[in-house]
């Protein structure tokens, strides 16, 4: 096959970080196989916590740094997805929802006294990496979410055939990020193909999807450790 010049290859350079995709991590293999605990369950819910309620943060840094009007009306979005519109409900409603459904209080999750230091470092520099890193590169770094459909789908089937224990109403976020991933993911997509053109710009955006693949593997990580049998 010739090899890959300009914005094709530059797709698939970003597509193939798919490979260091947390779906892969040890503990990601366990839980979708049906071979977690009902605690390991419940620490993986109550620490992913923090990630969800840093999302609109880190998506806020973005916004602070873009000046391009286009792409902030669009990526506003994100942030009333989480946090949900004024009188409505949004993904952190959902994610408590799912930590009830899991047999969690609402107040020990929201209080964070699960939160392990290794997935608070590494969700920390996430956000940290958005407010300093230039906008274009925050974009690409959330590239992750090409690879996360397929995952979520799995994760769907496995907690309903897997873990009889869980509340199914609960599952709700799962099911709407199937439909709101893709099109984030398509959007961002859009927006690095189009702002990164030169070759070190290209790179710079690939090196900011490998970093947060190492800060998903991460999280995952410190979970990992902290619930072992
Ligand atoms: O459960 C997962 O495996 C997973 C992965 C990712 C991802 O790949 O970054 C996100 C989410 N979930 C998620 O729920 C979510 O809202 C989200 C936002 C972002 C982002 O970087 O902007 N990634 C993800």
């Amino acid at each position: 096959m010739a090899a890959l010049t300009g914005t094709d290859g530059f797709v698939a350079a970003l597509r193939a970080q798919s490979r260091r995709y947390h779906d892969q991590h040890p503990f990601h293999v366990r839980m979708n196989g049906g071979r977690l605990s009902r605690r390991q369950i419940q620490g993986w819910v109550a620490n992913r916590f923090y990630y969800q309620e840093s999302i609109p943060l880190k998506d806020a840094a973005i916004l602070s740094n873009c000046p391009d009007r286009e792409v902030r009306r669009r990526w506003v979005r994100r942030i009333l997805d989480h946090d949900g519109a004024p009188g409505g409900r949004g993904g952190i409603d959902a994610w408590l929802h799912l930590a009830e459904a899991v047999g969690l209080t609402r107040e020990e999750v929201l209080d964070e006294r699960h939160v392990v230091p290794g997935v608070r470092f590494a969700v920390d520099a996430y956000v940290t990496f958005a407010r300093t890193r230039p906008w274009t590169e925050a974009v690409a770094s959330s590239l992750t979410e090409l690879f996360a459909p397929d995952l979520m789908a799995q994760r769907l089937a496995a907690f309903e055939r897997c873990y009889p224990w869980i509340d199914p109403g609960g599952l709700g976020y799962f099911r709407a990020r199937l439909e709101q991933a893709p099109r984030d993911s398509e959007h961002a997509l859009q927006v690095v193909t189009e702002h990164c053109r030169s070759a070190d710009e290209q790179a710079r955006a690939v090196a900011a999807l490998s970093f947060k693949c190492d800060v998903l593997w991460s999280i995952l990580d410190a979970i990992d450790h902290a619930y072992a049998d």
